[in-house]
């Protein structure tokens, strides 16, 4: 990953997130944004279709931007938009560095209401950028440039029951076109996409929860934050004891579990043949202002304030996710970032010239 650029002063951090379609992605970037502070929108006076975000420190793009084959054209020439050959990675290498090294591009624009490419719009180097979209991690150029990566890891029957979910419930879709719509994707998925997840520092893995035996609502999950260790600026969250193996199981008299109850766990492991941390946790909370008991028994969490955790996931209670695993790790990874961002800033105004990647 970083692949030992001179960054200097006034250089922007680059943050990955790579996940399929329907991953949670929007939901993390908002919890992210909003641990910095501050609303993000997309840039003011500009197409309504546009895929950007822009906060005061951060600026999100969508590499569904990077499309060189409109829907159209897909079609025709029988391809997914997963598949590489109907991405530019030429162009958004040149962007990606282009933006980190504080230079403003005109980035494309993909249209997901007409499928159409549209004309492109001015983005301007931020402090911190977020590409986020199915291939972050892929073009080995790209994957250079950034600081940290993350990876969403839906399992296939999380995901399933996340698309009926939207798809059918919110947008009309039929289960059987929902079904279909998942194979079709899966063999490009399993060949572009879930690959780079060996990449990323930190994945996140939302997989059935083991509480509930033969359970096929998916529903309730068990989630495991993976940490690989060594990252630069990236201290791995720990419950208890760094190192250890732990089992824990909150529920009594500080915090309330109905049935199946809720479960943590945290260890050391491998992932890839990379040494990681694992902090798992199944089951979901039922009161939310009771996370603040968790939140005391973890430690390296990045938090400015005693209770920073419990208070974003308060204040975004109607994200999905915010009762479980998915929301309380990406709240944990928002903050990681924050940390990451402000080590390498203060390291810079100590040695402006010096690299910031070693
Ligand atoms: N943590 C979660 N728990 C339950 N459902 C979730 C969770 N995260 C996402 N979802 C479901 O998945 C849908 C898509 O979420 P989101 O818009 O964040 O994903 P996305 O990866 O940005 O999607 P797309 O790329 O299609 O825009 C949500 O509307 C919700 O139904
Ligand atoms: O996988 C996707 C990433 O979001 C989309 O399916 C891809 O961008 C193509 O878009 P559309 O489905 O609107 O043609």
């Amino acid at each position: 990953m970083r692949g030992g650029e001179i960054t200097c002063s006034g250089d922007t951090i680059v943050i990955g997130l790579a996940a399929d379609s329907g991953s949670g992605k929007s939901t993390f970037m908002r919890r992210l944004t909003s641990v910095f502070g501050g609303a993000a929108s997309p840039p003011k006076g500009g197409n309504p279709d546009s895929n950007t975000l822009i906060s005061d420190t951060t600026t999100v793009i969508c590499l569904d931007d990077y499309h060189s084959l409109d829907r159209t054209g897909r079609k025709e020439k029988g391809v997914t938009a997963l598949d590489p050959r109907a991405n530019d990675f030429d162009l958004m290498y040149e962007q990606v560095k282009a933006l980190k090294n504080g230079v403003a591009v005109e980035k494309p624009i993909y249209n997901h209401v007409t499928g159409l490419l549209d004309p492109p719009e001015l983005i301007k180097s931020p402090k911190i950028l977020v590409i986020e979209g199915l291939h972050p991690m892929y073009d080995p150029r790209v994957r250079d440039l950034l600081d940290f990566s993350i990876y969403l890891d839906i399992s296939n029957e999380v995901k399933f029951a996340w698309k009926i979910q939207r798809d059918m419930a919110e947008r009309g879709h039929s289960l059987e076109s929902i079904k279909a719509s998942i194979e079709a994707r899966k063999p490009d998925f399993d060949a572009y996409i879930d690959p780079q997840k060996q990449y990323a520092d930190a994945v996140i893995e939302v997989l059935p929860t083991r509480l509930i035996p033969d359970d096929n609502e998916g529903k309730v999950l068990r989630v495991k934050l993976i940490m690989k260790e060594g990252v630069p600026y990236f201290n791995p969250v720990y419950l208890f004891d760094e190192g250890s193996t732990i089992s824990w199981i909150p529920c009594g008299r500080k915090l309330t579990c109905s049935y199946p109850g809720i479960s943590f766990s945290y260890g050391p492991d491998a992932y890839f043949g990379h040494e990681v941390s694992v902090l798992e946790m199944d089951g979901q909370f039922d009161r939310l202002d009771e996370l603040i008991y968790v939140e005391s028994h973890l430690s390296n969490i990045s938090t400015k304030f005693y209770g920073e955790i419990t208070q974003q996931m308060l204040k975004h209670a109607d994200f999905p996710g915010s009762n479980n695993g998915t929301g309380l790790f990406q709240t944990i990874v928002g903050l990681k970032i924050r940390d990451l961002f402000e080590q390498i800033a203060a390291k810079r105004e100590s040695t402006p010239l010096q690299s910031t990647k070693s």
